[in-house]
């Protein structure tokens, strides 16, 4: 039986923005904030997939200026509050600046999980905003629990109000997930959140693994709009969790609703566990990379389940988007 509120986090419009190739209007932007504020969902948050600034060659290039789609966002909120990501490096104190002033009341800065130590400045900065403030550590499976708590430490000693550990590559296991959380509960003062993605189908069982690990900040993404295979899906979670006794003051039946007529017209594709996702669960490859190698493979005529194979032997991490390209020519060459 739960005792505590869980807050949910949909990042519909943050990771959802890779699975739609980062082409979402001004239009979809004001309808999902719409309908996911009037169900009750707490924190939304709306950036390029990655983070503010992401909009490149590398990463892929916005159809809207994410500063309008935020500020669309901003407009459209009666309660929620809108989130931003910052990776930094891709974004700067500058993007930070700008969404502080267009509304954002709160910014995720994420790492890979090893690189706390890069975050110090923006945490810093964000507090001088008067932002709250959350810790992303992303690719959370590729260090040992007691070395992914000291940096979460860190994050909590630049002033992050609540620490993530994010499952980049949708490849724990729910074991993998309490012993972090586990580790992470005995070194802060500050809650912990999860980020999961579905990748080997345990997104929701992640998720709930994390609460009863104590856990009490869940992201979600409403149709589990997101990378690879998608995130926690918001309207399941929320189901879920009214069997389990948790409260997280999300309508039921406006959330499914939101899913079915709002989100779902919008989606390029079904979020299902298809051969290239459930390559990146096994061999825990970030799951942004998905749709890169999906685009190199049919460049150079590779299988994209090589390219990712060969990034998980490489433990590519977020950023070096660069080297699918390259394994996917060196393939192409290996092939004759
Ligand atoms: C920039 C990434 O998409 C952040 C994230 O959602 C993850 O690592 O998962
Ligand atoms: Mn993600």
């Amino acid at each position: 039986m739960g005792e505590q509120k869980i807050r949910i986090m949909d990042t519909t419009l943050r990771d959802g923005s890779h699975a739609v190739r980062h082409q979402f209007t001004k239009e979809n932007v004001r309808q999902i904030v719409q309908a996911l504020d009037e169900a009750g969902v707490p924190v939304i948050e709306v950036t390029h997939g990655d983070g503010l600034g992401g909009s490149t060659i590398q990463y892929g290039v916005s159809l809207v200026d994410e500063m309008e789609l935020i500020e669309e966002a901003v407009k459209t909120s009666k309660r929620a509050k809108i989130a931003a990501l910052l990776l930094p490096g891709v974004g700067t104190k500058k993007e930070l600046m700008q969404a502080k002033d267009i509304g954002i009341e709160m910014v995720r800065i994420a790492t890979q999980c090893s690189e706390a130590d890069v975050s110090q400045q923006h945490f810093g900065l964000a507090k001088e905003l008067g932002l709250e403030t959350v810790g992303f550590l992303m690719m959370a499976h590729m260090l040992p629990p007691e070395e992914l708590a000291e940096q979460a430490r860190l994050m909590e000693s630049y002033g992050a109000d609540t620490v993530y550990i994010v499952d980049s590559a949708g490849t724990m296991m729910p074991d993998d997930v309490s012993d972090r959380v586990d580790a992470l509960r005995k070194v802060l003062q500050i809650p912990i959140g999860f980020h999961g993605h579905n990748n080997m189908g345990l997104a929701i069982g992640n998720s709930i693994a994390a609460i009863k690990a104590g856990a009490l900040n869940i992201d979600t993404s409403t149709r589990g709009l997101g990378a690879g295979s998608g995130n926690t899906q918001t309207e399941v979670l929320v189901g879920v969790l009214s069997r389990l006794g948790y409260e997280t003051g999300i309508d039921l039946f406006k959330i499914m609703d939101a899913a079915e007529y709002i989100v779902n017209p919008v989606m390029h594709d079904q979020m299902i566990i298809n051969r290239d996702a459930l390559t990146i669960g096994c061999m825990g490859v970030y799951s942004t990379f998905l749709i890169h190698a999906k685009n190199a493979g049919e460049k150079f005529g590779v299988d994209p389940r090589n390219i990712l194979m060969e990034l998980g032997r490489r433990k590519a991490v977020a950023g070096q988007e660069d080297w699918i390209l390259d394994v996917a020519a060196e393939l192409s060459e290996m092939k004759g």
